[in-house]
């Protein structure tokens, strides 16, 4: 089953297409990796999906729902989550207070048992703002986990990590595969051709090739525009 799907999506800044007529899917329980260099429109491609940024034009389907109209709080309560580029969490609240009002305080083992994925769970009480900039990105993931997401979005989530955060974090995803889909926005191809069952590369907001991770980095396209680096 399709639980995500874009029809066409599209974003116009102005004179500037950022995102064009996008077609889209996402199968349940997938991870899907959305690649592309800076400025290729994938902030702004997630952005219309979770509902932040308002599309242009197109639609956006969930579990069989034209939720284009919907607006980001109603899309999260249909079982969406998105975590920032940016750390957005709260560093004078402790680490349990920040998953606590992620879920909305729905569930105090939920909470618990995301903090104890992320190998967070001694430390409850600390202020978050006490911790290290990659436990901070531990904290984040958690608190997205901890909503139970059917859809968790996850915008370079290895962006700042160490080397051994990102086998952690590589760990981390593995254990939710098949149990939460994931659109993962990632400039590290590593973790890119490691973790994700289908790969779409945007170049200046249009779809330059989709597959899988095989697939993708064998085409010709893919190639001319990135092979060779480390990442994109
Ligand atoms: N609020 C905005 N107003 C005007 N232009 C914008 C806005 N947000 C993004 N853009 C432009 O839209 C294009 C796509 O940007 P976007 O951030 O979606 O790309 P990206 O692939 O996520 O890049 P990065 O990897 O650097 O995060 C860029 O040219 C950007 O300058």
């Amino acid at each position: 089953m399709m639980l995500l799907e874009t029809k066409l999506l599209t974003k116009i800044y102005g004179g500037l297409t950022a995102v064009e007529a996008v077609d889209f899917s996402l199968r349940q329980g997938l991870v899907h990796a959305l690649i592309g260099p800076n400025g290729a429109g994938k902030s702004t491609f997630v952005g219309m999906v979770s509902g932040r940024t308002p599309a242009t034009s197109g639609e956006v389907w969930f579990d069989g729902q034209n939720i284009s109209a919907w607006p980001a709080h109603k899309r999260m309560r249909l079982g969406m989550a998105y975590t920032f580029q940016i750390t957005a969490i709260y560093a004078r609240l402790s680490l349990f207070e920040n998953i606590a009002l992620a879920q909305g305080m729905r569930d105090q083992d939920a909470a618990l048992d995301a903090l104890g994925r992320v190998g967070l769970d001694e430390r409850l009480d600390q202020l978050a703002g006490d911790l290290s900039y990659g436990h901070q990105r531990l904290l984040e993931f958690a608190m997205g986990v901890a909503q139970s997401p059917r859809l968790l979005i996850l915008d370079e989530p290895t962006q700042g990590l160490s080397e051994s955060e990102i086998a952690g974090f590589n760990t981390l995803i593995r254990s939710l595969a098949g149990e939460t889909t994931i659109l993962l926005i990632e400039h590290n191809m590593d973790v890119v051709m490691s973790l994700a069952d289908e790969v779409t590369v945007l170049q200046q907001g249009r779809v330059l090739s989709s597959g899988t991770p095989e697939t993708v980095s064998a085409d010709p396209l893919v190639q001319d525009a990135y092979l060779g680096r480390e990442t994109c």
